[in-house]
């Protein structure tokens, strides 16, 4: 007789331990079951991850069910895994059926990442037990300290349970404790326990490769050859002894009064279930761990080679009672030996979870990569091209993230992934694209186009504007809506220039301002409440306001009393720079007509690449964000990024994120946006190039500039997006990879400490103007004609050691002479944002870049004060900066203010020098008297003049 179908006759079921779709799809499964009688089949991680990683007959049903809208690849795994489970249960039900419900099983084992969660192990039990809803499955759930309440809590639910990672007979003995006292739990509730099964799977063959190498050390040290004989004798005993005195342990369990009681109500016995019971020893019998372990009401679940052996060389006969006394000796006589049984089996329940947790990575690494192949261009691509040293260590990097699961730690939000402060109370980014009240938005929008505005203004600063900018340049004005705006300055000529370019009377306002209190929004606000209710009547003016704030600020109260037409509330959790997926960025887009459900969809394409689920190597925010930080860590940290033409204003968003979440403790990156791509020749070793383009938006000679500067050894991150729909998807790569970047970097990549300093001195100076009419006086270090020369006296003399003496020239000849290798230069000018000025800025940087092979960065305050401004006074001590200020053509009063825009952009620009100074930074303050025209022709040619 075949020995496999033999066990039968010895109370022994044979479960096959493997599953693929095919094995069942093309009837082998069917075949086993005649033929061998197998009556049931487990399943775990590790055999998923060769079915669907090592295979592509997934390929298919992954792509079918992607068909119907994207999903995570923990919800890709379920889908198809849910499939295969329910095809092996309907195969294996006549077997159920015809042993009355007590065989023929498939079992299903919840993510091995939730073994020490028990809340969300039963959570996803149970949603399990319904999604494959078959009375012949069983939920396997690990036996790990966390995990036995989870056990009896399902029990007591009325779920079958194969409780799995088992290996000492005290654990055992609570196993059972769960299920008895689980069951207990459901008669009473009026359940029917005989619908509830379960076995405890005890683990065989990996105590005896663990048990055996620490009896070979002994024999090794062992002198006396009676004492290495005794210890030989040991080895590949322990495991079968182990698992024989469980089953007399099992016996005593289920018998007796309290089990009777249970049984007359009909419930089963929890059986023992011998697994990992595939020789790895190449020494002992292939069928070892088959032939010892035979005895009535158990089970034995077998890899196909180990089934194929036993059919053909097995030899049956009732083993697990002879010599029970020989099989306690044994064990008796390891504990002499000095091995601890007790620490063995407790270490292989910890390393048998990282086994199925390293399975589950590959898992769903190999998931995520399916999704993403199927997915192609509608996922934004990125290739990293980091040579070197660079590329081992992000490799090494990648594996330290994957080890220690800090892709799911960040998304469980633990703070120890950063500094351990207060990281996890800032992490409402991560849900923010999923939280978004579509409905709302689109009846919103729709009202918004009822009204016929011509022209939509957010007035806003830093994470409040440069998302709803990038917006606004990026996608064109789509028909009936208004055109969209952004104004983010307290420049007079800058807010002037604003109210020519819309239709007072037929604007609507955003004002957004995560706090309520920053400056420029409010007198912003102030101003064009004034001028609305100038054009329409006070009474209307508030029906044209919207503000967007967090719950319970001073803007909120404003907006209440000043009858603003609607309120939308930010989340508290989410900083200002990674809130453009929430209320932030996308009220403005609603109200320009963008299409928010299709932001947010491909947005969350994009959350689900970078899940808690995607290992970090498959997982492009942490990639980006590794390779980031690391290169940041080695010097290289000048995060220089292009932006293809449709989506030029993307960086000047990305630069906020990456500066203000980084640059601090004197660590950080210097993001550098709008410097044109140019020949290797002019950069320094310390950049870090990122290009991020929509697909067919093409610069000539870009590609091949790229190319070169990869060649020359600098890193190179290339993404490209379809369509500038994919914005979405854009903003939360970047948001992932600057929070990655900030663990590498050791600091807390959520707050602003610097920005704050350069605040407080601002409102210093404006409460000084407004005691006493006028800015506290300073004295120039130099008077020029056309222009005064201000810093500090550290400065100072450092810049006449340098050679500064009476000329411009001379100033910023030494004051540029002193940024070298590593060094960045920063144009800082608070001036008005005009095409006009933006050239002159941008030609000078340009012009410093190619004289000096340095970074810059050309900035308009005091935008940048909420954005890169961190950085530059937190960050690294490698800025050299030039700051700009110029008398006002003409100033503009803030209606109700003492201030008026101009004092109060000339305390932001003292304010943040002052900062600047105190840090001991490279600083000079340039103020241009006179035509602001003329006043930056002459800068420009004393830096032509400095450079020669
Ligand atoms: O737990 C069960 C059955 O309940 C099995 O599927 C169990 O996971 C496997 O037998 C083992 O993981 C296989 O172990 P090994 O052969 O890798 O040592
Ligand atoms: O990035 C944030 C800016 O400092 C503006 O802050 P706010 O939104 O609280 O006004």
């Amino acid at each position: 007789m075949n020995p496999v179908k033999a066990l039968e006759q010895h109370g022994q079921a044979v479960w096959l331990d493997f599953l693929a779709r095919g094995f069942v799809s093309k009837g082998d499964l069917k075949r086993l079951i005649d033929e061998d009688g197998v009556k049931g089949v487990t399943s775990n991680p590790a055999i998923f991850e060769k079915a669907i990683g090592s295979s592509d007959e997934y390929d298919a049903p992954i792509a079918r069910a992607l068909k119907s809208g994207d999903r995570s690849p923990t919800q890709l795994f379920e889908a198809v895994a849910v499939e295969d489970i329910q095809n092996a249960a309907d195969v294996l039900r006549p077997v159920y059926d015809g042993f009355d419900g007590n065989d023929g099983f498939v079992s299903l084992e919840v993510s091995p990442y939730l073994a020490m969660d028990s809340k969300g192990t039963i959570t996803e039990a149970e949603q399990l037990w319904k999604a494959v809803d078959r009375k012949n499955l069983m939920i396997k759930v690990p036996a790990t300290d966390a995990c036995l309440p989870a056990i009896q809590h399902l029990i007591s639910k009325g779920i079958s349970v194969n409780i799995t990672l088992l290996f000492a007979q005290a654990v055992y003995r609570q196993v059972a404790e769960a299920y008895l006292a689980g069951l207990e739990a459901y008669v009473a509730d009026g359940g029917d326990p005989s619908h509830v099964a379960s076995v405890a799977s005890f683990f065989v063959s990996r105590i005896d490769s663990v048990v055996d190498k620490q009896l070979d050390e002994k024999i090794a040290q062992a002198n006396d050859p009676s004492e290495k004989e005794r210890l030989t004798a040991l080895k590949g005993k322990i495991a079968i002894a182990n698992a024989k005195m469980a089953y007399q342990d099992y016996k005593q369990l289920f018998s007796g009064e309290r089990w009777e009681r249970l049984a007359a109500k009909g419930a089963k016995p929890q059986r023992l279930l011998w697994a990992s019971t595939g020789t790895k020893n190449k020494d002992y019998s292939d069928v070892l761990y088959v032939e010892e372990l035979i005895g009535p009401n158990t089970v034995n679940t077998v890899p196909p080679a180990t089934l194929d052996a036993f059919r053909d060389h097995g030899k049956v006969r009732d083993s697990l009672e002879e010599d029970v006394e020989s099989a306690q000796d044994a064990l008796d006589e390891l504990a002499k030996s000095g091995i601890s049984l007790d620490q063995i089996t407790a270490d292989l329940v910890i390393d048998g979870v990282k086994q199925f947790a390293d399975a589950a990575d590959k898992l769903y690494g190999a998931v995520a990569f399916k999704r993403a192949t199927v997915m192609g261009l509608e996922l934004g691509q990125q290739t990293i091209a980091a040579a070197g040293d660079l590329e081992k260590k992000v490799a090494a990097a990648t594996e330290d993230w994957r080890k220690t699961a800090k892709i799911r730690r960040l998304w469980h939000k633990d703070a120890t992934v950063w500094t351990g402060r207060d990281e996890h109370k800032w992490l409402g980014w991560l849900t923010s694209a999923a939280k978004a009240d579509i409905a709302d938005y689109e009846d919103y929008a729709a009202r918004v186009k009822g009204q016929k505005f011509s022209d939509a203004v957010v007035l806003g600063m830093g994470g409040s504007s440069l998302g709803p900018e990038v917006l606004a340049e990026t996608f064109p004005r789509k028909a009936g809506f208004p055109r969209l705006h952004v104004l983010d300055s307290t420049d007079p000529a800058q807010v002037r220039a604003m109210e020519k370019a819309i239709d007072i009377t037929r604007t609507v306002f955003i004002v957004s301002s995560k706090s309520g209190g920053t400056t420029e929004p409010n007198a912003m606000k102030d101003y064009f409440f004034a001028r609305v209710s100038e054009a329409i009547g006070p009474n209307k003016a508030g029906h044209r306001f919207i503000a967007v704030t967090d719950p319970g600020s001073s803007l909120e109260k404003a907006a209440r009393a000043q009858g603003f037409a609607r309120i939308f509330h930010g989340e508290p959790t989410i900083g200002g720079r990674y809130s453009v997926l929430s209320p932030f960025g996308l009220v403005p887009a609603a109200t320009a007509g963008i299409d928010v459900r299709r932001l947010i969809t491909h947005a969350q394409s994009m959350v689900r690449s970078c899940g808690p689920d995607v290992p970090p190597l498959q997982n492009p925010g942490v990639q980006l964000g590794l390779a980031m930080g690391l290169a940041g860590l080695e010097g290289r940290d000048k995060v220089t990024i292009f932006a293809s033409p449709r989506i030029a204003d993307f960086g000047a968003w990305a630069e906020q994120l990456i500066a203000e979440s980084t640059g601090k403790e004197g660590k950080g990156l210097i993001p550098i946006d709008g410097e044109l791509l140019a020949d290797p020749a002019v950069y320094g070793d310390d950049r870090f190039f990122i290009d991020i383009k929509v697909d067919g938006d093409d610069v000539p000679g870009h590609d091949a500039k790229l190319a070169a500067l990869e060649d020359a050894g600098h890193p190179v991150v290339r993404i490209v997006m379809k369509s500038i729909d994919q914005l979405g998807q854009e903003f939360f790569r970047f948001e992932m990879a600057t929070a990655v970047a900030g663990a590498v970097l050791g600091i807390n990549p959520f707050d602003q400490p610097d920005v704050e300093a350069a605040k407080i001195k601002t409102r210093e100076l404006t409460a000084a103007f407004e005691q006493t009419g006028a800015l506290p006086a300073e004295e120039p270090v130099v008077s020029i004609k056309g222009c005064e020369l201000y810093t500090d006296t550290h400065n100072a003399e450092s810049l006449r050691e340098h050679g500064a003496d009476g000329t411009l020239a001379s100033w910023l000849k030494a004051h540029l002479g002193r940024a070298g290798d590593g060094d960045y230069i920063a144009l800082l000018g608070y001036i008005d944002r005009n095409p006009g000025n933006i050239d002159t800025l941008q030609n000078i940087r340009l012009k410093l870049r190619d004289a000096k092979h340095l970074a810059t960065c050309a900035e308009f305050g005091p935008r940048f004060l909420h954005s890169t401004g961190q950085a530059y006074k937190g960050g690294p001590d490698s800025g050299v900066f030039l700051q700009i200020t110029a008398d006002d053509a003409q100033d503009l009063p803030i209606p109700g203010q003492k201030a008026s825009f101009g004092v109060i952009k000339a305390a932001q620009a003292r304010g943040d020098f002052d900062v600047l100074t105190e840090r001991g930074r490279r600083a000079l303050r340039v103020h241009l008297k006179g035509n602001l025209k003329s006043g930056l022709k002459m800068l420009d040619s004393a830096i032509s003049e400095a450079l020669s």
